[in-house]
């Protein structure tokens, strides 16, 4: 028996003596075996695309990141694209090997043919999660098919003809108060330089806000709105470094879910102790606030919906996302399968994705096409003298007039050619898989430069990277009308607001060229791109607007 004791705590004091050591051993081999074989051997020696080429590997601990987050988007890829030709192999940090692919055939087999296979990855989804909703930005495979099913008839061409109309009350407001802020100043002939991305901003959150979710926002007129502002200060904290941090954060477990809750947001001063969270209290605040707007928004449109505010045709008929949305829950529940409806916070994270991706990409794109046209006179003459018989006949022009002004064509396309809205995306391959002749092994991430493919030089020619609308009226022979303008990608992932997003642009720049001319603010401004998820003017795009000559101050 004694003996027994004795053997046992002898035991036990070897286990607690060992316990430390070995987990030292598990922790100091694990450490060694990411730095030394997955961060330094493994990509130099060992991995099936060693032989790809590419920049030089550079620190083992951090590849390519502070290149990427410390340039301009998508800069760095399109000059290794130049250098190295359309398949390029980076570093990601402790030796996370990217490939950035610009090829047709591999954008056709990774974004369309073999989609499933090929899902955004999950740190991608996790931030998009958070900032923009856990909906069709975030989902994949079946979800994301039944989802898009829903959601596909809000963007028919009957109902974005039938929408086109309530553009305009924003879009009027919009030209109104610039005419009314360059007339009071002092010499309205010189005009007033705009911080043109807000205005932007503000147009397209008002046109969202009332065509998905029939809700009047009216932030032009009342910008201090708290949507308006939430979303003013979101954008603010866009940029390389912070979202650096939060892919970091977001890979603690369970931040994905914490991030969402009122706990964090009661308690939010505490990020804001913490340095290394700099930023991150204003970014909770804000989407606590958007989230918060959402549900009212859902309420709303469900009692409206429910209460017959609008009488069962009606009800049937309305085809605005929202009442898609409240559609499809209520029809599950008719079905009898209530536990599979979308619950209320589903649903807000629906409100959410269509209110961030649907606004800011379009005010991004329309602030760059106002300031490619400052630098372009003679384009912006040539849309001008399109544009205004057009507007002079009716300032609210339909869907189908939009669609036929050819030089607006050209100057949208040409555009979103040159600075794509998104200028970046990525995929992860999910199993391993030969992609153009490459053995690509699983976990993979591929760097699509949406940028760098709209520019590549071997379809758009030796000035690629220069806005010249015309090349619309004839496109060269390598024009590949699936994968040679990637500024909505292609494929079951592909924008859903593609159609809605042009046409907007097309009816806000119809009525500012009639209206007003555009030119920089200052003899050498440079353009100041973002790199973040957007690519939104980073110093809101002060441009100077005047009249156009002969039209009353
Ligand atoms: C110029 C404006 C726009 C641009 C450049 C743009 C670009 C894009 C791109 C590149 C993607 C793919 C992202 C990825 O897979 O990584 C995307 C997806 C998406 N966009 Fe847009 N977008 C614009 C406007 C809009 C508008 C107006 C809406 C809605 C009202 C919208 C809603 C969406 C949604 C819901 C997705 C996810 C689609 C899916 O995965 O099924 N976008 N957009």
């Amino acid at each position: 028996m004694s003996l027994n004791l004795n053997l046992e705590s002898l035991a036990a004091n070897a286990v607690s003596i060992l316990q430390p050591r070995l987990l030292a051993w598990i922790v100091g081999g694990y450490a060694a075996y990411v730095l030394v074989y997955r961060a330094f051997l493994y990509p130099r020696f060992f991995s099936p695309l060693r032989n790809v080429p590419g920049p030089p590997l550079g620190n083992p601990l951090i590849g390519h990141y502070l290149t990427i987050v410390q340039n301009e988007s998508c800069i760095p890829q399109r000059e290794w694209a130049k250098k190295y030709g359309p398949v390029v192999r980076m570093m990601g940090v402790m030796g996370k090997e990217r490939l950035v692919l610009l090829a047709p055939e591999a954008l056709q087999q990774i974004m369309v043919r073999d989609w499933l296979e090929y899902p955004r990855p999950q740190f991608m989804r996790d931030v998009l999660g958070l900032v923009a909703g856990h909906g069709l930005l975030t989902v994949t495979g079946d979800v994301h098919k039944q989802l898009r099913k829903a959601m596909n008839p809000a963007f028919s061409i009957p109902n974005l003809m039938a929408q086109t109309d309530m553009y305009y009350e924003p879009i009027e407001g919009l030209i109104d108060i610039m005419k009314a802020k360059i007339k009071a100043e002092p010499i309205p002939e010189v005009g007033r330089i705009f911080p043109v991305y807000e205005w932007m901003g503000n147009v397209t959150l008002d046109i969202i806000c009332d065509t998905a979710f029939g809700y009047k926002t009216d932030c032009l007129h009342h910008p201090e709105n708290p949507l308006a502002a939430a979303f003013h200060r979101l954008l603010d904290l866009q940029s390389g470094p912070n979202l650096a941090k939060l892919v970091f954060l977001l890979a603690i477990p369970g931040a994905p879910r914490a991030s969402r809750s009122a706990f964090l947001y009661r308690h939010r001063w505490l990020i804001g102790k913490l340095p290394v969270f700099y930023g991150l209290e204003a970014l909770v605040e804000a989407l606590f606030v958007i989230r918060g707007i959402s549900k009212q928004m859902l309420k709303e449109k469900t009692a409206e919906l429910v209460g017959m505010g609008g009488g069962a045709a009606d009800v049937s008929t309305k085809r605005d996302i929202m009442s898609l949305l409240v559609r499809a829950r209520r029809a599950e529940f008719e079905a009898g399968r209530g536990a599979e409806a979308m619950s209320d916070e589903a649903m807000v994270d629906q409100v959410l994705t269509f209110l961030a991706a649907g606004h800011e990409t379009t005010a991004t794109g329309l602030s760059w096409t106002l300031w490619l046209l400052a630098n372009d006179p003679e384009s912006q003459r040539r849309l001008r003298e399109e544009v205004t018989p057009v507007y002079e006949t009716n300032p609210r022009p339909d869907y189908r007039t939009l669609k036929s002004l050819t030089w607006l064509d050209c100057v949208v396309n040409e555009s979103l050619r040159v600075l794509p809205p998104v200028p970046l995306t990525l995929r992860c391959a999910e199993k391993t898989d030969h992609v153009g002749g490459l053995l690509v092994p699983k976990g993979t991430l591929i760097n699509i430069p949406i940028r760098v493919i709209n520019t590549w030089k071997e379809v758009w020619g030796e000035d690629a990277e220069e806005f010249h609308p015309a090349r619309w009226l004839n496109l060269p022979p390598a024009y590949n009308a699936a994968f040679s303008q990637f500024s909505f990608i292609a494929g079951p992932h592909g924008c859903i607001g593609k159609t809605m997003a042009v046409s907007e642009m097309k009816a806000v720049l119809v009525a500012l060229i009639a209206n007003f001319e555009f030119a920089p603010a200052y003899a050498g401004q440079v353009a100041h791109p973002a790199t973040a998820i957007t690519m939104k003017p980073e110093d809101n795009m002060p441009l100077r607007v005047t009249r156009v000559a002969g039209k009353a101050q």
